[in-house]
C-alpha cells in the first residue's frame, strides 16, 4: 500500500523568490510539490499519497524560536496517525536546530520526520531544492523500521536529526553529522546504513508542553578574553535557566582564572544549569582529560559529551518546556533522550 505522507512547508530558501530586498520565502511551493511528485515518475518506490500543508507565516528560519519547534511538532503530533510520515521544509539557517528540537519536542516515535531544505530557490536553474525535495519524500516513505527518527535528508547525506550540524553555505552537501555516522547515502540509489539504530522511547514521561522564555537558554561559546563580567552580567538575566558553555577541544576553558570559575559557581549557586559542549566539529567533552576542564566538573557543571551546540540547546528548551527543574534537568542532560549523546560504556 503507498504510504501517506504529510509536508510541512516552514519557509526558507527551498521555496524563496526575489524580491527588491533580496530572497524572502513564497507561498507558491506548495504547488510546485504536488505537480512535481503527484505523477510518481520522479520517485524509486510507489509514489506516496502527499499531503501539503503551509505554515502560516512562512519564515526565513533566521526567525525561528522556540514557539515555533512546539508549534511544529505539535502539528505533527495532532495528525500523527494519519500519516505514515512527515517532511518538514526548512530553511537551512537553522535547520539543525529544528531537526533536533524535533527529536525531543515531538513526543511520539515510530514514524519518520524528515527535514530539508535547500541551498537555490525551486526556479532557481541549479537549483538542489527539487532533487532534496524528492530525496526527502523517498526516503520518508522507504526509511527502514531500525532507522526511524527524525533525519536530515539534504544532499547526497542521510543524517540523524539531532547529530546534524550546517557546515557549508556554499556547497549542496550543506549538512554533516562529524560526531556520528551517516544513516545513508544518497546516490542513483538510496543505500541506508545497518549500523545506526533508532532512538529509544524517551526515557522520560511525555509532558505538556509550555513555550518557555527565549532567554531561559544562553549558548556562550568562548574565545581568549571571555570574562568573568560578562559571565557574571549574563547570568543576571532572571529568566536564564541553563548556560551552555562551548568550550574549547574537550571542554577546556579559562577556569585558572579565578574569577571565572567564581562566575560560573554562582550560576550554578542560583539553580542556572551549567553545561558544558565541545566547539570543535568532532568534540568530546571529557572532564578527566586537562585540568582546564576538570574545574568545570568541579563547579557543578555537567559534561555534554559529544553532543552539537544545537542539540544542547534545543534539548535544554525542551526540558525547560517539559517544566523540569534544575536538578532534574541536570540529571536528564545525562541521559541520552533520543540518540543526540554517546555514552561511554
Ligand atoms: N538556504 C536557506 O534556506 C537560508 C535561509 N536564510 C533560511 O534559513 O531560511
Amino acid at each position: 500500500m503507498s504510504k501517506r505522507l504529510l509536508i510541512l512547508y516552514t519557509g526558507g530558501t527551498i521555496g524563496m523568490q526575489h524580491t527588491e530586498k533580496g530572497l524572502a520565502p513564497a507561498p507558491d511551493l506548495a504547488a510546485n510539490i504536488s505537480a512535481l511528485i503527484g505523477s510518481g515518475r520522479t520517485l524509486a518506490s510507489d509514489p506516496p499519497q502527499l499531503s501539503v500543508q503551509t505554515v502560516d507565516p512562512l519564515i526565513d528560519s533566521s526567525d525561528m524560536r522556540p514557539g515555533n519547534w512546539i508549534e511544529l511538532a505539535g502539528r505533527i503530533e495532532s495528525v500523527y496517525d494519519q500519516y505514515d510520515g512527515f517532511v518538514v521544509l526548512h530553511g537551512t539557517d537553522t535547520l539543525a536546530y529544528t531537526s533536533s528540537a524535533l527529536s525531543f519536542f515531538i513526543q511520539k516515535r515510530g514514524k519518520p520526520v524528515i527535514v530539508t531544505g535547500a541551498q537555490l530557490p525551486f526556479g532557481y536553474p541549479r537549483s538542489d531544492a527539487r532533487s532534496n525535495l524528492i530525496s526527502a519524500v523517498e526516503v520518508a516513505a522507504t526509511l527502514p523500521e531500525h532507522l526511524t527518527q527524525v533525519c536530515v535528508v539534504f544532499g547526497s547525506r542521510i543524517l540523524r536529526g539531532n547529530r546534524a550540524t550546517k557546515i557549508s553555505a556554499r556547497a549542496y552537501d550543506a549538512f554533516a553529522s562529524p560526531r556520528v555516522g551517516e544513516l545513508g547515502r544518497i546516490g542513483i540509489d538510496i543505500e541506508f546504513q545497518g549500523q545506526q539504530g533508532a532512538p529509544l522511547p524517551l526515557p522520560v514521561n511525555a509532558r505538556a508542553l509550555s513555550i518557555p522564555a527565549d532567554d531561559a537558554v544562553v549558548l556562550l561559546r568562548l574565545y581568549p578574553g571571555i570574562s568573568a563580567n560578562i559571565l557574571r552580567l549574563i547570568c543576571q538575566d532572571t529568566n536564564l535557566q541553563a548556560l551552555i558553555i562551548e568550550a574549547y577541544g574537550s571542554g577546556n576553558g579559562p577556569v585558572s582564572d579565578p574569577a571565572f570559575t567564581a562566575a560560573i559557581r554562582e550560576a550554578i549557586a542560583k539553580g542556572i544549569v551549567v553545561l558544558v559542549v565541545s566547539q570543535p566539529l568532532d568534540g568530546v567533552v571529557h572532564f578527566d582529560r586537562y585540568a582546564a576542564a576538570h574545574e568545570f566538573a568541579g563547579a557543578g557543571a555537567v559534561s555534554g559529551l559529544d553532543i552539537t551546540p544545537e542539540a544542547a540547546v534545543t534539548k535544554l528548551y525542551y526540558l525547560i518546556a517539559a517544566g523540569y527543574d534544575s536538578r532534574e534537568i541536570k540529571d536528564i542532560l545525562s541521559v541520552s533522550l533520543a540518540g543526540e549523546m554517546h555514552l561511554p560504556s
